[in-house]
């Protein structure tokens, strides 16, 4: 992450989990209760490191209600949403029942979403034109296949993901827009990736953005890296200039883990 002369962040670190088709209801609660406690008994400011999760839909309107009823600053959203608003469109989930819901953003394009549901670039554009419609931000997830990055190609596969994923926003949007770098190797596997290779593709992201909009733009969109993502892996990750935050699976699974990826800071001062 880049920091100003003061120490404060140039963009606000984000640290989102991704609970995936983990944690019934009543689970999510417990789970987000611990959280919030162990947040909270840390000190942790979220003013400046956000803090979100990703629950599955069912839990959502449960964890809207302890986000309120308990006056937590953790945000939350959905994992995925609808390219359409409204109609017969069984078993999806529109951006303003999102909305409704008080998420405040929604996953877009997920590798799990990408693969084994085969949702396409042009699919994707269209629910992240839908979320922006429904005034919930969306988080764009782009990245290579493990024969992609043997291949030696990611940064140019990834690239076109994004701008497939970003046609037609405005420089605002764009601006408002987050982006997950997730190389799919990566994913659930143990297999970080190191902190170079986070870095070499947000930088290269950054400069796309740049490219596509303008440096502003590019200057304000935050960056997140996923993957593999522990407690004893985040600090470093973190380190990286055009890093901006992380987007945590299975080790979000773990309020006590999370809450240690959310306090990456002190890790760092511990050394
Ligand atoms: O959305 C999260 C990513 O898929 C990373 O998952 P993971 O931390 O379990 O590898």
């Amino acid at each position: 992450m880049t920091t100003s002369a003061n120490g404060n962040f140039v963009r606000k670190p984000f640290i989102a989990g991704n609970w995936k088709m983990n944690m019934d209801h009543v689970q999510g609660i417990t789970l987000l209760q611990k959280l919030a406690w162990t947040l909270s008994d840390a000190k942790h400011d979220y003013n400046r490191v956000e803090v979100a999760v990703f629950p599955p839909f069912t839990d959502l309107r449960g964890v809207q209600t302890l986000v309120q009823g308990d006056e937590l600053d953790v945000v939350y959203g959905g994992q995925d949403l609808s390219q359409f608003d409204s109609g017969a469109y069984t078993g999806d989930i529109s951006g303003q029942f999102l909305n409704k819901l008080g998420c405040a953003y929604v996953l877009v394009g997920h590798s799990e979403r990408r693969t084994i549901h085969n949702e396409s670039d042009e699919v994707l554009n269209a629910k992240v034109k839908a979320a922006f419609r429904h005034e919930v931000t969306p988080v764009l997830c782009v990245g290579e296949g493990l024969e992609v990055r043997q291949a030696g190609t990611h940064v140019d596969h990834t690239l076109a993901q994004l701008r497939a994923g970003v046609e037609g926003l405005t420089a605002e949007q764009a601006a408002q827009l987050v982006v997950a770098y997730e190389p799919v190797w990566a994913i659930g596997t143990g297999e970080v990736a190191g902190p170079d290779d986070a870095q070499e593709m947000c930088a290269a992201i950054r400069a796309e953005l740049a490219e596509l909009f303008d440096a502003d733009v590019a200057g304000k969109t935050r960056l997140l890296y996923g993957g593999s993502v522990k407690a004893n892996n985040a600090a470093a990750i973190m380190a990286e200039t055009d890093v901006d935050g992380l987007l945590v699976g299975g080790a979000s699974l773990d309020p006590a883990e999370f809450a240690n990826i959310v306090r990456f800071e002190s890790h760092v001062a511990k050394g």
